[in-house]
């Protein structure tokens, strides 16, 4: 059933990147209709750089941009924070929500993340939520555990096939080289897809499924071909365009 899911290539620049970095993104642009047939491709630029690439990349079928967070409230008196409704309006189509440097930096719960997932929908943006384990949780042989835990209470109720993507990001692979084996991430990826049938019947069925930490060009063919994977969430190796298309066109 997995096999019907369109695949999201999605790129976090995270605090990377400059109005100078306009040109990496056109030349993302201009490749992304080669490898639009099969996969969608989405860019998360600093929220400073969201409205320029979203104007240069309007009417585009083939590549789309978004934001690495959002503040749960939609306007208010929260200083430095940016809303859902404020992404949306600058072209976002999609909101990074829970991102482990999110929680670990910043002290978000599962409970705020949950309430950003939320916020993402009201502002019609689709909400990809991030889960993983630590190393320290992988040693302990808790990996399950701690992604049933996420799930549990970062997914809201109402989430849909075309409002969610979940990431799964093991924290001990995010920039550090590392890559789960092939088989952990078969293991992991098919636990979330039963959770996700569990809970939300059909639609957990068809929920893209996204794997992160570490994906490069050399190592993407063969995590995008494991069982349950429907694409994946790329930090470093999304800085440059020949990397990221690289990555996407694993898929072609
Ligand atoms: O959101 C992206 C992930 O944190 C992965 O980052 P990375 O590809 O640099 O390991």
């Amino acid at each position: 059933m997995t096999d019907a899911i369109r695949p999201l290539i999605a790129g976090n620049w995270k605090m990377n990147g400059l109005r100078a970095s306009a040109a990496e993104f056109e030349a993302m642009l201009a490749g992304a209709a080669k490898v639009a047939a099969k996969a969608d491709l989405l860019v998360c630029p600093p929220a400073t750089l969201i409205a320029a690439f979203a104007d240069k990349a309007r009417g585009s079928k083939n590549l789309k941009v978004g934001a690495q967070d959002c503040h749960q409230k939609a306007s208010g008196a929260n200083t430095g924070d940016i809303s859902a409704e404020m992404l949306a309006d600058a072209g976002a189509s999609a909101i990074i929500v829970g991102h482990s440097e999110r929680r670990a930096d910043h002290g978000e719960s599962d409970f705020l993340v949950r309430a950003k997932a939320e916020a993402a929908w009201r502002a019609g943006l689709t909400a990809i939520v991030c889960i993983g384990e630590t190393q320290h949780q992988r040693d302990a042989g808790q990996t399950l555990d701690i992604c049933r835990g996420q799930l549990n209470l970062s997914l809201p109720p109402a989430a849909t096939s075309g409002n969610l993507v979940v990431a799964y990001e093991p924290v001990w692979a995010i920039g550090t080289g590392l890559t789960p084996t092939v088989g952990d991430v078969e293991q992991v990826h098919r636990f979330i897809r039963e959770f996700l049938i569990a809970k939300f019947n059909g639609e957990g069925a068809r929920m893209r499924l996204l794997y992160g930490g570490s994906v490069k060009p050399s190592n993407a063919a063969e995590l995008m071909a494991v069982a349950n994977v429907n694409g994946a969430l790329i930090g470093g190796a999304s800085l440059k365009a020949a990397d990221f298309l690289a990555i996407a066109g694993s898929y072609a």
